[in-house]
């Protein structure tokens, strides 16, 4: 039988997919709700495999799961660079069937399984295939991340319009990163996407003092984020 799980994708890219991915990973770990959470990055680029800059590794370290870092990103190019075109640079192709049927098969080898796009939902993995095809293809549900200020109403409805002319099942919004808990816009950004598309904002998120000076301490990071989820997501929609 096929897993539980979520794709997540968002407005654009350096919004905190990666933050929200290994933090709701390491919520649900700790929740015992499932018993095996898995974590996939089907493309990753700008990093190589271990730089701690590298979304695996921030996946891998900021969810405490027990994978490989390895394991969770199939292809990692270099350069800073869409997939498709990363890719090409390096004079290399991206093989999209078999990040298909190796999405099918994590999703029968887990649990509940986090997958975390590469930018917005339409960034080119190939000339011809995108990130929204391939959720189509893994039939996973979507859960947008988008920034918490101003801007983000016309780049989230966007983005809902889109996967709603794909078809795909949009669970909700994540608004991440605001800075100050008593700033109006907020709360009136998550009524306007909300009025206008029927998607529920299913919290917003504060920004994080979790990086210092000499390294960071993950378990206290994970520790943090656990209560941060906790206390600002409604995540039931998310189970279902
Ligand atoms: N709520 C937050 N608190 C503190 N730092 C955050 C928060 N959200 C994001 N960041 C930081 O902002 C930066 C961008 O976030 P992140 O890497 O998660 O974006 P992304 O959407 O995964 O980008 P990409 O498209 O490259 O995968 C990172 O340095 C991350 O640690
Ligand atoms: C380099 C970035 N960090 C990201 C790719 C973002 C591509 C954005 C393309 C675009 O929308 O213009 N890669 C990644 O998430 O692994
Ligand atoms: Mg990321």
């Amino acid at each position: 039988m096929k897993s539980k799980g979520i794709f997540i994708t968002a407005t654009d890219t350096g919004v905190g997919k990666t933050e929200v991915a290994a933090a709701l990973a390491a919520f649900i770990k700790n929740s015992r709700k499932f018993e095996n959470v898995q974590l996939w990055k089907p493309v990753q680029s700008g990093v190589t495999m271990g730089d701690p800059e590298a979304d695996s590794y921030r996946l891998l370290h900021g969810s405490g799961l027990d994978q490989k870092e390895e394991d969770i990103a199939t292809y990692t190019f270099y350069q800073p660079l869409a997939p498709w075109i990363a890719a090409e640079r390096e004079g290399k192709k991206i093989d999209y069937m078999k990040l298909v049927s190796e999405g099918h098969k994590r999703r029968m080898n887990s649990d509940f399984l986090i997958v975390e796009g590469a930018g917005g939902l339409i960034v080119p993995i190939t000339q011809d295939k995108t990130i929204a095809n391939l959720v189509t293809e893994l039939s996973l549900p979507i859960l947008i991340v988008g920034r918490a200020g101003l801007g983000t109403v016309n780049h989230t409805c966007l983005t809902i319009s889109y996967a709603r002319k794909l078809g795909l099942e949009v669970k909700g919004v994540v608004l991440n990163g605001y800075e100050d808990e008593a700033d109006p816009s907020i709360e009136e950004n998550i009524t306007m996407i909300e009025n206008f598309t029927d998607v529920p904002v299913i919290g917003k998120l504060p920004w994080l003092n979790v990086n210092n000076e000499e390294g960071i301490n993950w378990e206290l990071r994970r520790k943090k984020w656990i209560k941060t989820i906790h206390e600002h997501l409604d995540l039931k929609s998310i189970f279902e």
